[in-house]
């Protein structure tokens, strides 16, 4: 085994450890890195091997860079390669296309924007599964719906790898901090051999059956989150229109029955109309379109994802997609103006 997969194998297996789990990220990784070097660490569960990390945006730079401040031996690869090289200057590799990445490497990450874009760097020309093999195993953390999750499962598993869908819950902090939560299906052994990893870039995994489920649980927890912004911003929009400060708002909100980190980590931002993106408002409105075909295919009504849904279109169309998906209140005070010069 190479070193540097062996320094990974203990890493991770430090990461495990219970006192750790919760710890800032950036202290656990100090602690990691100073056990590896006392030769501390043996037992607990191991990685072993290498890895890739395919899509280096919002989520996947902060992911992967997790993985090397740990001790992996990681090779990476984008679409828009300089985003590789803050990367590759904390020690990772480069391959030039999703094919060699997995090709050189035993597990592969992929972070892609859409089911698009994870189905294409997984089963297009050059894609992941022209270099994966028996033995291998691909991990997509992208948020996708079921069928492409199954149609992508079955490219990779035909070429004799595994396959494991492990979407996240979490934004651009917590995976920076690596405290992400993996909402994983497909195939179980694959899923315990990357658990390791998966500590480093997370606080908790589910492993949830098939693949799809894992899928499915992410869009269900998506869409509750879009609807909770549009009624927070109708909430503000409302306290200020009746004479009140939103900011009190939000404050108030912090110490009730309905406080959520969210509403607190956005709502002072949101007061004063700024939206620096951790989740930007196009993916958010790709997971409330898949969230509703997922309960169009129940023959389930969700009538307040629908009405968030146009409500985040809008945002789009006002050239919001790239910001934070919190500028959705954009799109209502947009709705004020409109009516009120009717
Ligand atoms: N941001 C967040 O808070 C969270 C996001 N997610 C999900 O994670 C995924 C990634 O999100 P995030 O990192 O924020 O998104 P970004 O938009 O920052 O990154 C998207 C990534 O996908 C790549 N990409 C897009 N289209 C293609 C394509 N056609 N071919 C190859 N690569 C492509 C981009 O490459 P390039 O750099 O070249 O554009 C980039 O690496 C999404 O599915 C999102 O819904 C999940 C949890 C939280
Ligand atoms: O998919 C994005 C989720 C963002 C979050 O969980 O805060």
């Amino acid at each position: 085994m190479a070193a540097a997969a062996f320094l990974c194998a203990r890493a991770a297996a430090a990461a495990l450890r219970p006192p750790s789990r919760g710890l800032p990220r950036r202290l656990l990784a100090s602690r990691v890195a100073a056990a590896s070097a006392s030769g501390e660490g043996g037992g607990g569960v191991e990685f072993q091997g290498t890895v890739g990390f395919l899509g280096l945006g919002i989520m996947g730079a902060p992911m992967a860079s997790n993985l090397i401040k740990a001790g992996c031996d990681v090779t990476v690869w984008n679409r828009t390669k300089s985003k590789c090289d803050p990367l590759l200057s904390l020690g990772a590799k480069y391959e030039p296309s999703p094919a060699q990445v997995a090709l050189s490497c035993d597990v592969t990450f992929a972070m892609l924007a859409d089911p698009e874009s994870a189905a294409e760097v997984a089963c297009g020309a050059g894609g992941a599964a022209e270099g994966l093999a028996p033995g291998k195993g691909y991990v997509d953390v992208s948020t996708v719906d079921g069928a492409t999750s199954k149609l992508i499962a079955e490219h990779i598993t035909s070429t004799g790898a595994s396959f494991l869908e492990a979407p996240v819950s979490g934004s651009k902090k917590p995976a920076e901090d690596g405290l992400l939560i993996f909402l994983t299906a497909g195939d179980e052994s694959l899923y315990k051999r990357v658990a390791p990893l998966l500590d480093v870039m997370g606080k908790s995994r589910f492993y949830l059956g098939d693949v799809g489920n894992g899928a499915a649980m992410k869009l269900v927890v998506n869409m509750v989150m879009g609807s909770m912004m549009v009624s927070f911003s109708e909430g503000l929009l409302l306290s200020e229109k009746v004479g009140l400060d939103p900011n009190t708002l939000v404050e108030v909100i912090s110490q009730g029955a309905i406080s959520a980190p969210m509403f607190s980590l956005k709502g002072p931002s949101m007061v004063k109309a700024a939206y620096p993106t951790a989740f930007p408002l196009q993916h958010q409105q790709k997971d409330l379109r898949l969230a509703l075909a997922l309960a169009e295919s129940v023959s389930q009504s969700i009538p307040t994802v629908a009405a968030a849904n146009e409500l985040y279109k809008t945002a789009k169309s006002l050239g919001l997609a790239d910001h934070d998906f919190s500028a959705v209140i954009e799109a209502l005070k947009a709705k004020v103006q409109s009516s009120q010069q009717q």
